[in-house]
């Protein structure tokens, strides 16, 4: 076996698994949408991946930690929302019981799943084994139909090794470009839903994302831009949580005409891996704002492995090693490594004049 590989493995069907769980949440009714204190969202389907996903690291890999973003206090006391959580966890199975048993077994009880929820709470660091987890990223696209992605990577001493991103509303297809419809999805279409992955120094792939254990993957590579106005580049859709401002400028000033792809989530880093878009800007709004691991550390292995460059807006490497957030760096800087420094000037020009 080589380096990883069982841990790619569970991640990839750990992923895949909890996308069955956000899938079946989409199509009810109620959501059990709570506000957290920053008054983003959270729905029964962040807590039911995140139990899920833990629990088949704590199987196969006890003494690991997990930096996950979601915590259960909420739900200790508020029962409804609990039994709610607990009846999808209970029913999510991928439909090859070998995957399954790959997992290690169902949760037991819905102290068990409380339990593991809150095991997602490493401080983090550059010492050993650290998971980081995103059980739904992009809540709100997820709320209204557009793109959202399941994200877990596994970091060695700081370092992100292995990435999984299952985006269930892009298409499988890694040769559709991207479009201004992308991040508005049409959710559960025929054709949607794709596995990324990636093994620091073996490469990137993608694959569909079924419903039972792994389909065949194939390697995906960054599109070479030998135009650079010629480029898509992808945003976030909230204007909080990035400078549309900036990217726009930076934009005209690389030349680039075409409007930018607004879409949810870490689908963005997966959509330009595969080289349906060509570049990711993330540049900040707020001076204080800390960028999550979570949010990044599955994404940036991606890119970087399918051929990319992942920088802040400094030029700096981010770094998972400092804890819960990217303390370190600000903004992201993403692009195919030949033209990452032209993009990287352009930043910096743009932001020095602010
Ligand atoms: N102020 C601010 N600045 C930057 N980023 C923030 C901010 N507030 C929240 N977040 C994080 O943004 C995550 C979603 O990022 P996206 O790129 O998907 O944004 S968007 O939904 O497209 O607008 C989102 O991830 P999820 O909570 O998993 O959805 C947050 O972790
Ligand atoms: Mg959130
Ligand atoms: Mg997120
Ligand atoms: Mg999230």
């Amino acid at each position: 076996m080589s380096t990883y590989s069982k841990e790619l493995e569970v991640a990839e069907l750990a992923v895949q698994r909890a996308t069955l769980l956000t899938k079946k949440v989409f199509h009810e009714k109620a959501k059990g949408t709570l506000s957290k204190d920053d008054k983003s969202p959270v729905t029964i389907g962040d807590f039911g991946a995140q139990a899920l996903i833990i629990q088949a690291i704590k199987k196969n890999f006890p003494n690991d930690e997990v930096v996950g973003e979601e915590e259960a206090s909420d739900l200790r006391d508020n029962h409804k929302l609990r039994d709610q959580i607990w009846a999808l966890v209970e029913g999510t199975k991928l439909s090859d019981s070998g995957s399954e048993d790959i997992l290690g077994g169902p949760i037991k009880t819905v102290d068990e799943m409380l339990d593991a929820i809150d095991a997602g709470n490493s401080a983090g660091g550059n010492k050993g084994r650290i998971w980081a987890l995103d059980p739904i990223d992009g809540t709100k696209g997820f709320l209204r139909g557009g793109q959202y992605a399941v994200c877990l990577a596994l970091m060695v001493d700081g370092d992100v090794k292995v990435g999984v991103l299952g985006c269930p509303n892009l298409p499988v297809d890694d040769t559709a470009p991207l479009t201004a419809e992308s991040g508005v999805d049409q959710t559960d279409s025929e054709g949607k839903g794709v596995l990324f992955a990636a093994i620091a120094g073996q490469g990137a792939t993608s694959r569909p994302l079924g419903t039972a254990g792994l389909e065949k993957s194939q390697p995906i590579k960054m599109k070479p831009v030998s135009d650079i106005t010629q480029a898509i580049f992808c945003e976030s859709v909230e204007a909080g949580h990035s400078s549309h401002g900036d990217q726009s400028a930076i934009a005209q000033k690389l030349g680039i005409t075409k409007a930018s792809v607004r879409m949810d989530s870490q689908a963005k880093y997966g959509s330009i891996a595969r080289g349906a878009g060509d570049i990711y800007l993330r540049l900040p709004v707020s001076a204080t704002y800390q960028e999550k691991i979570w949010d990044h550390a599955a994404g940036d292995l991606i890119v970087r492995e399918a051929g990319g460059e992942v920088t802040d807006s400094l030029g700096n490497r981010l770094n998972f090693g400092v804890g819960r957030t990217l303390a370190e760096n600000k903004g992201v800087v993403a692009a195919p490594a030949a033209i990452h420094s032209t993009v990287l000037e352009v930043v910096k020009e743009v932001l020095s004049k602010k």
